[in-house]
């Protein structure tokens, strides 16, 4: 099956729309776009696939309430914006949607919501039954509290993490350009990718930087990362425009499209690596890097003690903790079933030559995913 047909047959589908589709810097929210969108979204939903919808613009839609000609560039100011914008924009969606007959659920979400395990799994829980319930959640970061630090950066990325949380089929980023172009799309001659099958087909897309006067906020560049992670993990992506939702969910006979360039990810496994907030480090010899990264998932092995060399880091038992090379380089992500403290006792000994109660794997092989390219920056650290 091609990424479009998947994206076409999707029972389950994350849609996320970006600031500048649906407001404008001067007049808010725009409503006639929302409805267009809704509308789109609606008829996908009737037709039996499950939507959730990532929806930026809460603090463009903010300004024009506030009296604000721009956007502010301050932190509480943007926040300030974002808790009217929020509202307008929810009161909107409610309003559309219930033309169609369709209930929806508001979910705002902060980057520690999901780099605990706990709460990652209450937010699961939370869209399973939201879904299960036929409502149409629409999700946002929780502008008003988050800061700088704890930001997801921007709701391409946070989608991408959704359409994990969720287990969907494909995940669609509408924007106000028709697709990925190999230049900006208004330069005369750019044109645009029709499927991306891995970052080498991106070495011939420049990726111009948003002018100062549009409301988004990350840019072509952000979803060109959002798409890498979630088609690394085995989402196929279609980036499409807001004006063509209607196409773009029907048949995916629009934008670009990205392959999966590695095997599907579960949820726990995705967290593990992209979210889960690492609370400390365990270095590893050649030998233990070979067996937590080497072969397919179910070929790994557990780490064992004699296979590491040190430890630091104020970890305790079922924090996650990367796991690091003879060079220094993150080659995996696990829930160590240790304290740090223990570690000492335990670092280079073969098992036979452990105290018993020590005699069990450092990090068991099915809390351990290699990390992609060896480097990943790590997610945002975990506070208790
Ligand atoms: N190579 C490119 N291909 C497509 N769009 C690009 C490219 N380089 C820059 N862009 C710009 O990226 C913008 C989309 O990003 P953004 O405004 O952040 O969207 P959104 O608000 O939907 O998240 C488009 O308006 C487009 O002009
Ligand atoms: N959470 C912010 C949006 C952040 C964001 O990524 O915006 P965009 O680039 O328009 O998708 C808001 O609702 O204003």
């Amino acid at each position: 099956m091609t990424a479009r047909e998947v994206v076409a047959g999707a029972r389950r589908l994350v849609v996320k729309v970006g600031s500048s589709s649906l407001t404008s810097v001067s007049g808010g929210l725009d409503v006639s776009r929302l409805d267009a969108l809704v509308e789109a979204v609606a008829a996908r939903v009737t037709a039996g696939t499950q939507v959730v919808l990532v929806s930026s613009g809460a603090i463009a839609a903010g300004l024009a309430p506030l009296g604000l000609a721009r956007r502010p560039r301050d932190l509480a100011s943007q926040q300030a914006a974002a808790s009217v914008g929020q509202l307008h924009l929810t009161r909107a969606y409610a309003d559309a949607f219930a033309r169609h007959d369709r209930v929806v659920g508001q979910v705002l979400l902060t980057s520690h919501d999901v780099v605990r395990r706990a709460p990652y799994r209450n937010a699961q829980r939370t869209f399973e039954r939201l879904l299960g319930l036929g409502v149409v959640p629409v999700v946002n970061e929780n502008d008003t509290t988050a800061t700088d630090e704890i930001r997801f950066g921007d709701n391409d990325r946070l989608a991408a993490l959704v359409a994990h949380i969720v287990g969907a089929d494909a995940l669609v980023l509408l924007s106000d350009v028709e697709g990925v172009y190999d230049d900006d799309p208004r330069a005369p001659g750019a044109s645009m990718l029709d499927e991306v099958h891995g970052v080498a087909d991106l070495d011939r897309v420049r990726v111009a930087k948003p002018g100062a006067a549009t409301v988004g906020t990350g840019g072509m560049a952000s979803k060109l990362a959002a798409a890498d992670l979630a088609s690394g993990a085995g989402v196929p992506v279609l980036v499409a425009g807001a004006s063509a939702a209607a196409t773009a969910l029907d048949g995916a006979e629009a934008g670009t499209v990205f392959a999966p360039t590695g095997p599907r990810l579960s949820a726990r496994r995705f967290w593990l690596r992209h979210m889960a907030g690492s609370r400390g480090r365990l270095h590893l010899d050649d030998g233990a890097v070979r067996a937590v990264t080497s072969g397919p998932a179910a070929k790994r092995r557990s780490l064992l003690a004699a296979g590491i060399t040190g430890s630091d880091g104020d970890f305790e038992a079922g924090d996650v903790v990367d796991l690091v090379g003879p060079h220094g380089e993150t080659v995996a992500r696990g829930v160590v079933a240790f304290d740090a403290e223990e570690m000492p006792e335990l670092v280079g000994r073969k098992t036979r030559d452990l105290a018993p109660e020590h005699r069990r794997e450092v990090v068991h092989a099915d809390d351990l995913v290699p990390v992609r390219g060896g480097a990943e920056a790590s997610p945002a650290a975990a506070s208790r």
